[in-house]
């Protein structure tokens, strides 16, 4: 069975707009792919329709299915239940996930007594684990800091101890680094790469960038206007790209990438 299959998804504003057309898409378990396009072009609500989690409004048809759990029309308690269990996601801005005025010890132990069960000490002991996986430095200042008292780069690794507490078998990263700095960038995908390997976990990952995205998946989805327009190997569609746009997406990777090649010769 597919961690995920999604089948002709479509999303309509409450005026009827289309913004996500038809989409289709299917993951293996442990299989990472990567969702790539330009801004607006739909990965962000695909990613968001995949947890039932849709702004108000939008009306949803089409076929999401997780772990063999149909999403679409699925009831609140429902979606709970797969919800961290089967998926979790990291967002691009890791405070979306947080709450500001609640300690990050707090915050990572919420899930971790909710799914496990754990309490006391064994629940302290799991949440430093958690902080100390994502090689967070001295866990227990971290734990006990607010998330305005911890740096951007930190905050994103604690949103991904988060994400890994219930140990989904789907993580959804939806432009995890892009706010980063770009040494903390580079961290940030080498750990992400590492845990995710480690526990053998599916990714989909958000990204415009095609160079970011090659170093996590091994297949991408190009989408465009709310389609999909290509979807292949990573290491095929940067040396042979089919579609006009794709073309223009490598295109712009290489210039980017020759000129820091011409920066660093310098
Ligand atoms: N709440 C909303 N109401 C109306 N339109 C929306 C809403 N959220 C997103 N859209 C529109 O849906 C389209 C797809 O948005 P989406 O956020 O999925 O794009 P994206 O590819 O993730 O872009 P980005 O890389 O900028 O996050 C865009 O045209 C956007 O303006």
């Amino acid at each position: 069975m597919n961690i995920l299959d999604v089948r002709d998804l479509t999303i309509r504003t409450a005026d009827g707009r289309i913004l996500v057309d038809r989409l289709s898409l299917a993951m293996a378990p442990g299989e990472r792919l990567g969702l790539i396009g330009e801004s607006g072009s739909g990965k962000s609500l695909t990613t968001l329709a995949v947890l039932g989690l849709l702004p108000d409004g939008m009306t949803v048809t089409g076929s999401a299915e997780l772990a063999g759990t149909q999403i679409v029309g699925a009831s609140e308690k429902q979606l709970t239940g797969v919800r961290g269990q089967d998926a979790a996601i990291v967002f691009q801005e890791p405070l979306t996930a947080l709450d500001p005025l609640m300690r990050v010890g707090r915050q990572i132990a919420e899930p971790l007594s909710r799914r496990r069960g754990l309490k006391g000490a064994e629940l302290k002991r799991a949440v430093v684990a958690a902080l100390e996986q994502v090689r967070l430095p001295e866990p227990d200042r971290i734990a006990r800091a607010f998330p305005h008292e911890i740096s951007g780069g930190q905050r994103q690794r604690v949103a991904l101890a988060m994400a890994l507490a219930c140990e989904p078998k789907l993580l959804i990263a939806d432009e995890p680094t892009t706010a980063l700095d770009v040494t903390v960038q580079s961290d940030m995908l080498d750990l992400l790469d590492t845990l995710v390997r480690e526990r053998d976990m599916a990714v989909l990952f958000v990204s415009h960038d095609l160079a970011v995205v090659a170093r996590v998946t091994e297949r991408v989805l190009v989408m465009k206007d709310g389609r999909a327009v290509e979807e292949g190997d990573v290491r095929e569609i940067v040396r042979t790209p089919r579609e006009e746009y794709t073309k223009a997406l490598v295109e712009s990777a290489r210039q980017l990438e020759s000129a820091l090649d011409l920066r660093s010769t310098r």
